[in-house]
């Protein structure tokens, strides 16, 4: 299972200037969590904190047991090896294959042979839907396929916890849903615990299991998506809204009368640019043929125990939602009961006992194409 990044208190400054104070949140082990922000809010700043390329000014991030805003540069180096990162345009050298790039940490990092370094990159280009590409020069390739790349190369030494860097910039809306459900099939695949820093609200809203978001300094709020997804904070419906009424403005923060000024406008009927995107949608899920993320039981027990202390709202949106998945998988159940039996009802050969589980359920077979594809009905309300 991945691990947890326990946050407390954290700072930064960059002389006179805080990027962001006292942030506190824990990244819940193997689930994945999106942290939104207006531009210039400091979420790289703070990804590149949590690897420990830039040292916060107070406060700690646990990390099994290691505290790396205050370890020394050994135990950094160490606890360096759980990461792996996604930076925005894949980082990859340009001179060099792909086969080249992705190897690169294992021969860096690592004493293995070259036939090793054959077959995990090979693993890892497959996971990505790359195998074939191997031979390819980034410049060869569209930017989707650059970043599915750099994830294959982040992959290679088996992190425990991913970060990614504003995946969906410079892709299309359509490359976008394909990235994001990879996340989540590797996700599935390796139980990573993952942090996406994202101005994309469809992502936002559909993939991560939590959602946070950094404004004037600070974290405004982080937990189960349902919780920001409902809330009636200004700058988080502004955000999520994408519109311009509220705190949020052109460069920087609105002050207050700017902000009564322009609330007059909207309300005499200036359109502040937005669509009003209400309600929560289900989460988006695996490909088919990939088992399920062992996340999604831990969350919900977690959530559940967390229940009595959300606002009703996401109280609400959550038993909502739940009661849909169980609906969901009762109907993915029957659909792959009945796919198991003959016209009489018998089951087909191998699809009996240990067999029937084995391709169900087996975790540990890697790659996104193993096992059999289950049918995979849509939930109501899916789009
Ligand atoms: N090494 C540095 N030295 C000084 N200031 C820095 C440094 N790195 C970042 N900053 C400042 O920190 C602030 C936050 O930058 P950061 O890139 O983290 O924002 P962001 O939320 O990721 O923005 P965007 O969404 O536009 O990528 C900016 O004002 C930036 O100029």
């Amino acid at each position: 299972m991945g691990v947890e990044v326990a946050v407390h208190e954290l700072t930064k400054t960059f002389g006179s200037q805080t990027i962001w104070g006292d942030v506190t949140l824990t990244l819940p082990p193997g689930e994945v969590s999106a942290l939104l922000g207006p531009s210039g809010t400091g979420k790289s700043v703070f990804l590149k904190s949590l690897i420990g390329l830039l040292k916060p000014d107070k406060g700690s991030i646990v990390i099994r047991d290691v505290d790396i805003a205050r370890c020394s540069e050994g135990k950094l180096y160490e606890t360096r090896k759980l990461f792996g990162v996604l930076f925005q345009d894949g980082a990859l050298f340009g001179s060099m294959t792909l086969y080249d790039n992705v190897a690169f940490p294992l021969r860096e990092h690592t004493k293995k042979s070259e036939r090793e370094v054959k077959s995990i990159v090979l693993e890892k280009m497959d996971m990505v839907g790359l195998a074939g590409a191997e031979g390819k020069l980034p410049g060869e390739i569209s930017g989707g396929m650059r970043k599915r790349a750099g994830l294959a190369r982040a992959l290679v030494l088996n992190p425990e916890i991913i970060l990614v860097d504003e995946p969906d910039s410079g892709l299309d809306p359509v490359r976008t849903t394909y990235i994001s459900q990879l996340f989540l099939d590797i996700n599935a695949q390796t139980d990573a615990t993952f942090l996406i820093v994202t101005h994309n609200i469809n992502m936002a809203r559909t993939v991560p299991d939590n959602l946070g978001m950094l404004f004037r300094r600070e974290l405004v709020m982080f937990g189960p998506r349902e919780v920001l997804l409902t809330s009636e904070e200004p700058v988080i419906k502004q955000f999520l809204n994408g519109n311009m009424n509220g705190p949020i403005g052109m460069s920087e923060e609105k002050d207050a009368a700017q902000m009564a000024a322009e609330q007059a406008m909207f309300a005499a009927g200036l359109r502040d640019g937005g669509e009003e995107v209400g309600g929560v949608p289900p989460q988006m899920e695996c490909s088919p043929g990939v088992p399920e993320r062992k996340a999604v039981e831990r969350r919900r027990q977690r959530v559940r125990d967390l229940m009595h202390t959300l606002p009703d709202a996401a109280q609400d949106a959550i038993k909502k939602l739940m009661a849909d998945e169980d609906e969901h998988r009762r109907k993915v159940e029957k659909a792959t009961a009945e796919m198991d039996l003959d016209d009489s009802g018998n089951p087909r050969d191998g699809a009996n006992g240990e067999d029937a589980n084995n391709n169900n359920g087996n975790s540990n077979g890697g790659g996104r194409h193993s096992g059999a594809p289950r049918p995979q009905p849509t939930p109501s309300g899916r789009g």
